[in-house]
């Protein structure tokens, strides 16, 4: 096995974005997908024997997974791979024992994710997050899982930190919750739902549900390993109690994360390519090249390989982004440069993101003299000539990454905390900087 060339050093602090002296031209191969290695994390914790992924992820938010996972018994080793980023891991379930507390960061979904399988322990786990990030909702799965049964003390506050009174086992059954504020209490409650006595029938009944495909991408996770999942109306799930099978599961680069580098392209008028573009995902990262060819980029796809090419203009786009409202921060920063307005509706609860990302989106494009406003659930952006300046990130990986693509074209852009990338690219300025040199003036 090739020995691994992991050694991210985040840079830190203020960044000021590096200005594109021509059009990209670059092929930038991205780590993997957050979501996907943190799902695959939990079931493999609660399957029938050991299991490997590969080339997952390692960032903050894996790190906090795997924290958390050993926190609880689980056995979490890093193993000899052939990833660029990072060693394959080897996970070997175990009874979950309890009698811990876990500190989720700022990873959503740690805090969803482990919350109702910390139900199964056979002792208390004290649930706690940074202080950045304990505004994040938690009231809809606090509410289902007690509904579920399991005790959880949260003095009344409907949030982290809180403590799960495991008793190692839930039974499960029929369950109503809203996951408005989030489809993470979904896949939270159905990654865990094989493990209950008798499985869970839950039923969604908010307003709305955001993140489709995030919810598609748990369902796809462990049906894969043998567990039934059924659908039997919009908004209801079925799914069987049942043991995951042990897997060794390759994972897929993260498209998402993907998403500042291709819109590079667009910005500096060049190419970039992006290998490993799985055929099919359930990644919402996925949806990237038809909104990019809507905004007027050309976009081909070769053994494996996307690339995404700069048109004669960026041309606005008016949206719904409720299937894929993480991918917001990076389409604001092209409807910056677009030749018209770009609205995107259907994500007013990425207010509750790691940041209220449409109040920061809309703060920074007006503090380097661009045109914003606010909508009840979403934004516009009306392109504008912008200018040099200060650019918060807010503890926010995407908001950084944002403020690197507008700095592309905008010299003088001055992140002030470019660190926050680490919570799931630790090495985006070392591959932003690499793409970069394929500057071609
Ligand atoms: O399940 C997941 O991995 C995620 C679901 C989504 O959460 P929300 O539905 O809270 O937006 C998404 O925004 C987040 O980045 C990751
Ligand atoms: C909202 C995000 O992450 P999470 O909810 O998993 O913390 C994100 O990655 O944009």
């Amino acid at each position: 096995m090739s020995a691994n060339r992991y050694s991210p050093s985040p840079v830190q602090g203020v960044y000021v974005a590096p200005i594109s002296t021509g059009a990209v031209h670059a092929t930038v191969t991205i780590p993997g997908s957050k979501s996907l290695t943190n799902r695959e994390l939990i079931i493999a914790a609660i399957a029938d024997g050991p299991g490997r992924l590969i080339a997952p992820l390692h960032s903050d938010d894996s790190r906090r997974m795997i924290e958390a996972l050993r926190a609880l018994g689980v056995g979490i080793e890093e193993i000899d791979g052939n990833g660029e980023f990072g060693p394959d891991l080897a996970i070997t379930p175990a009874k979950l024992m309890g009698g811990t507390t876990i500190d989720c960061g700022q990873a959503g979904t740690v805090m969803r994710f482990i919350a109702p399988l910390a139900g199964l322990a056979q002792r208390d786990v004290h649930l706690t997050a940074h202080e950045t990030a304990l505004h994040r909702p938690m009231g809809g799965l606090i509410s289902a899982l007690r509904d579920l049964g399991v005790d959880i003390d949260d003095e009344g506050t409907w949030a982290l930190p809180f403590t799960v009174r495991g008793h190692g086992r839930i039974r499960g059954g029929r369950v109503e919750i809203d996951a408005s504020a989030s489809s993470q209490f979904v896949s939270g409650l159905l990654l865990a739902a094989p493990r209950f006595d008798v499985g869970l029938h839950l039923v969604h009944t908010g307003d709305h549900l955001p993140s489709l495909p995030h919810i598609d991408m748990t369902i796809e996770a462990l049906s894969r390993r043998g567990i039934r999942i059924e659908r039997p109306a919009t908004g209801e799930w079925l799914v069987e109690a049942g043991v995951p099978r042990a897997k060794e599961i390759a994972i897929e680069p993260d498209l998402s994360n993907a998403a500042p580098f291709l819109a590079a392209a667009l910005v500096t008028g060049g190419a970039v390519s992006v290998p490993g573009w799985p055929v099919h995902s359930t990644q919402p990262g996925a949806l990237l090249p038809e909104i990019l060819q809507a905004m007027g980029a050309h976009v081909g796809r070769h053994s494996g390989t996307l690339t995404v090419r700069a048109g004669a203009e960026i041309r606005g786009l008016d949206m719904d982004l409720s299937a894929a409202s993480e991918l917001t921060p990076t389409l604001v920063g092209l409807a910056a440069f677009a030749s018209g307005p770009t609205t995107i509706r259907g994500i007013g609860h990425i207010r509750l993101h790691e940041t209220d990302r449409i109040a920061a989106l809309v703060g920074n494009i007006r503090a380097l003299g661009g045109e914003a406003e606010e909508l009840s659930d979403g934004l516009r952006i009306i392109p504008r000539q912008l200018r040099g300046g200060r650019w918060a990130a807010h503890h926010d990986h995407r908001m950084a990454t944002t403020g690197a693509l507008i700095g592309l074209r905008v010299p003088g852009v001055e992140i002030d905390d470019i660190g926050t990338t680490s919570k799931t690219l630790p090495e985006f300025t070392l591959l932003w900087e690499r793409m970069l040199r394929g500057a071609s003036s």
